[in-house]
């Protein structure tokens, strides 16, 4: 059953925080992002304010241009906010320094792009476990066994990124976002260059690691079929979130894509 609730019952304000005591995997607080000066100034971000729970599967949604991909990146700490703030966990990112930062995402947070980004030399384990080799630490092996064999990648750790499908770099790239098993995992449309049964499996890898792993994942995402396999999508326009949905369908996601359509707000 799909549940509707109007977006102000759940979003948090400053003067009004949730009663939830664990502080959320991510919260923006009145994050405002402005790109360029005079006549080139856009405001991607409008004062938004929003948290992804822990071991929540979040979608973002919203018309070309109405800021999802500024949000996840200020969130991520990839890009630097005009004001307000973006917390992980308990940690504010506005302030750190960039070595500071650098290390957050490093620790903390897990990345899945629309394009793999492995590298051609490296196996498929190799390309898996470079992030925590570069930063000199020593993989959970128990935990990695367990997103390898979520991801289902056992018989292929040996093979190289071009001996594999698109399908099966992405579980890749997906692997890699897990094993240091961050506090998010942040997805930018990591289906989008994928065939929908490629897709399928990943988007399902996606929510087993949050079923079975309690795994938290943010994925930015144009798809509602992909958008349904998250516990919640946040809808964006004009740079502010309009909208939430709970337990998604594809059809209920659908259905309010098109009452953005008729305000006139898609691309
Ligand atoms: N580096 C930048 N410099 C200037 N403007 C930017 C920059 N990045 C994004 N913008 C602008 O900010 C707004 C939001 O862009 P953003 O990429 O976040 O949207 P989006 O919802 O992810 O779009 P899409 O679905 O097309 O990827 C747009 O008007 C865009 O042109």
């Amino acid at each position: 059953m799909t549940t509707s609730v109007p977006y102000s019952a759940y979003q948090a304000t400053a003067a009004h925080p949730p009663a939830a005591t664990v502080p959320a995997a991510a919260r923006a607080t009145e994050l405002t992002k402005v790109y360029g000066q005079g006549e080139t100034r856009v405001t991607a971000l409008d004062s938004v304010t929003v948290e992804f729970g822990r071991g929540e599967f979040t979608a973002i949604m919203g018309p070309s241009g109405s800021g999802k991909s500024t949000l996840m990146h200020c969130m991520a700490g990839l890009d630097s906010i005009s004001s307000g703030s973006v917390r992980i966990g308990d940690v504010e990112l506005n302030g750190l320094k960039d070595k500071q930062l650098t290390q957050l995402r490093r620790d903390r947070l897990g990345f899945i792009f629309q394009a793999f980004n492995l590298l051609p030399t490296l196996t498929a384990l190799e390309n898996i476990t470079l992030p925590m080799d570069i930063a000199g630490r020593k993989p959970d092996k128990a935990w990695l066994d367990q997103v390898i064999s979520t991801v289902g990648l056992s018989g292929r750790l040996k093979h190289r990124p071009s001996q594999l499908s698109g399908g099966q770099q992405q579980r890749v790239a997906c692997a890699r976002a897990l094993a240091s098993r961050p506090d998010i995992v942040f997805g930018d449309e990591p289906t989008g260059n994928l065939d929908s049964r490629s897709g399928a499996e990943i988007l399902g890898f996606l929510r087993r690691s949050v079923q079975e792993l309690g795994q938290t994942i943010v994925m930015v995402t144009h798809d509602p079929v992909a958008a349904a396999y998250a516990d919640r999508v946040v809808f964006l326009a004009d740079g502010r979130i309009v909208d939430e949905l709970r337990q998604p369908t594809a059809d209920s996601v659908l259905e309010r894509m098109k009452r953005f359509d008729a305000r006139g707000r898609t691309s």
